[in-house]
């Protein structure tokens, strides 16, 4: 295979001569001087190439092509170091090489075109394109039009456009318009998109496959359509997580090779019903807490946030809970291993086999039923605790943000089929702080005795009985919308996909309305129950169920790349920013 497209010539650059050479996974070019000494390489594995062009062309500010007979012109993945403790920056990179007849030219553009086909075929070649044109700063289209949509024609991807009208758009078109001909999903804006997207093509494919999603013993079926994150919100983590870096062109080159990363997404039910999925956070108490408070000041901006944790740490809370978990296989990780969930990362790779154990299911993406749940003899002991915790949280990747660069559980891994889970036991208040404090440093934030972490497949919570008249009296409990809610949910299963955004947020605003929840330090009494905080959004219910469900989706991403692999390609196609 490798020697069908073994070439090897001169070419040249300018004046300079180059000794290039491709071998069918990699596209080399080495700049030799007039003594025939080889100097500088420059190795591009052929799946890392954007695209081959005749003649001498440019992208920017738009495509122009001078149409030379002996030229032409490789675009490919250039990495530079962020600057920081994350992944790299990608860019595009160009070379224009000059050929000493046509004929040689013509054999360079189909020799790379061809291995390009043969080495790279999961490349994307149509997209349904979502665009937010309220998140973040409300640059979404200027984003989306000139800094990503100029490398999509480069690459010779077809995409459909929809500007969101309206909240909850994205998800409805996935789950009822005709999807047939997109091999992925792009969004662009922030996680709340993302959450958007995420539950669309969930619900979609278990529609198709007839699953029903209130059942959490249910073995979802993975999606089969891609997902590319297109960061313009003003909350990006899942594209830091799984890209290491928030930035437009890196994401959109990560979308035009068609990297894959899966992906491990926890379902959230309230007793026969399927209330929503997460990939980050489900916390309940001190990051509920700080969810319902900032709400309340969004004049604020992204300081909500700040002045809200300050708000909530300083009042104090804990509250009380029954927490049961599945544990996960100790053998195979443990979120105190010390490892870090990098680019290419071996436990989630073995995972795949453990996940899918017939190969057919993975490459498909449509397997029938895995059991790693649903399997009682398999499934293994639930533990239970109760107490008064600061906070509960599962986490199904490292949730590593620019303000926390390691993360809710740096060990975490974003494709094992497992989450951690986090139980911040009742503490004095420097105690907590100092947690806190923790994820902003490199500090290990599990090494205090009133925290432990554990590796998880499933998760219940409730609250211990008294409390839960308690908590049911202050709330005025399930109201009527609640009630109808989760009834159609019930009976239309994946027909009526989840909580509505919009609804879901008018039931949280009632419940705090009906809460004495944060009035602030004045507040005396502290309330019963806390309220769950579900990638960004507040769940209207508290005794919860929770499951992991192994790789349900994959997005255009491929994990972290380690900032010390710079290292070992300076001689490459990086350079540092
Ligand atoms: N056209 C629209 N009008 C109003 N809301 C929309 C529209 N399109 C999408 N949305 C909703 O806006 C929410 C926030 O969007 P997004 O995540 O892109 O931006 P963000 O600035 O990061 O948001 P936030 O800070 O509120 O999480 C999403 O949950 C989505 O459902």
């Amino acid at each position: 295979m490798e020697t069908d497209f073994r070439l090897e010539s001169s070419l040249w650059v300018g004046n300079k001569r180059y000794r290039a050479l491709l071998t069918g996974w990699h596209f080399q070019w080495t700049e030799v001087d007039k003594k025939n000494r080889d100097k500088k390489t420059i190795s591009v594995p052929v799946s890392e190439v954007v695209g081959v062009d005749e003649g001498q062309v440019e992208i920017l500010p738009q495509k122009s092509t001078e149409d030379t007979d002996k030229d032409f012109t490789v675009f490919y993945v250039k990495r530079s170091s962020s600057g920081g403790l994350h992944g790299l920056l990608w860019r595009l990179g160009r070379i224009q090489f000059s050929c000493p007849s046509r004929v040689l030219r013509d054999q360079w553009t189909q020799h790379l075109r061809t291995a390009l086909k043969t080495h790279s075929p999961v490349r994307p070649h149509r997209l349904l394109v979502f665009i937010n044109p309220f998140g973040g700063k409300k640059k979404g289209r200027q984003i989306y039009h000139s800094l990503v949509a100029p490398l999509f024609e480069l690459a010779g991807i077809s995409s459909h456009v929809i500007v969101t009208e309206r909240a909850n758009h994205a998800r409805d078109h996935l789950l009822k318009k005709d999807l047939t001909g997109f091999d992925g999903v792009v969004c662009v804006g922030g996680d709340g998109m993302f959450s958007e997207i995420l539950h669309g093509l969930i619900g979609r494919t278990q529609q198709e496959a007839g699953l029903c999603e209130n059942d959490p013993s249910v073995t979802l079926q993975p999606c089969p359509l891609h997902i590319g994150i297109i960061p313009a919100g003003s909350t990006d983590c899942v594209c830091y997580a799984t890209v290491g870096v928030i930035d437009p062109v890196t994401s959109a080159l990560h979308i035009i090779i068609g990297d894959s990363q899966p992906l491990d997404v926890c379902s959230v039910h309230h007793t026969a019903a399927l209330v929503r999925y997460s990939v980050s956070l489900l916390g309940y108490g001190f990051y509920g807490d700080v969810l319902a408070e900032s709400e309340k000041h969004r004049w604020m901006g992204p300081l909500r946030y700040d002045y809200a944790g300050t708000m909530v740490y300083l009042s104090n809370r804990s509250y009380a809970g029954i927490v049961q978990y599945l544990p996960a296989d100790p053998l195979l990780s443990s979120p105190r291993d010390k490892t870090r969930c990098l680019s290419g990362c071996s436990v989630c790779s073995k995972s795949t086999g453990r996940l899918f154990p017939h190969p057919s299911d993975s490459g498909s993406l449509y397997s029938s039923h895995f059991s790693q749940f649903s399997n009682d003899s398999e499934e293994g002991e639930w533990v239970s605790v109760e107490g008064r915790f600061r906070c509960v949280s599962l986490t199904c990747m490292s949730s590593s943000c620019p303000k926390s660069p390691l993360g809710l559980s740096p060990s975490a891994h974003l494709a094992d089929g497992t989450g951690d889970l986090i139980l911040v036991w009742d503490t004095h208040p420097l105690g907590f702080l100092k947690f806190l404090y923790r994820h902003t440093s490199t500090q290990d934030q599990f090494d205090l005795p009133f925290v432990e972490v554990h590796r998880v497949k499933a998760v219940r919570f409730s609250l211990p009985a008294g409390k839960e008249e308690e908590a049911f009296e202050e709330t005025g409990g399930l109201d009527e919308e609640e009630r109808r809610h989760v009834e159609t949910i019930s009976r239309n299963g994946s027909q009526q996909q989840l909580t509505e955004r919009s609804m879901g947020q008018e039931i949280a605003n009632e419940q705090k309305s009906a809460t004495p929840f944060l009035c602030g330090l004045c507040c005396s009494k502290a309330p019963a129950a806390s309220v769950w905080n579900c990638d960004g959004e507040i769940l209207p219910f508290t005794n919860i169920i929770s499951r992991i469900h192994g790789q349900l989706v994959r997005l255009y991403a491929r994990g972290i790349e380690d900032g010390a692999t710079m290292h070992s390609c300076s001689e490459e196609n990086c350079e540092r920013a």
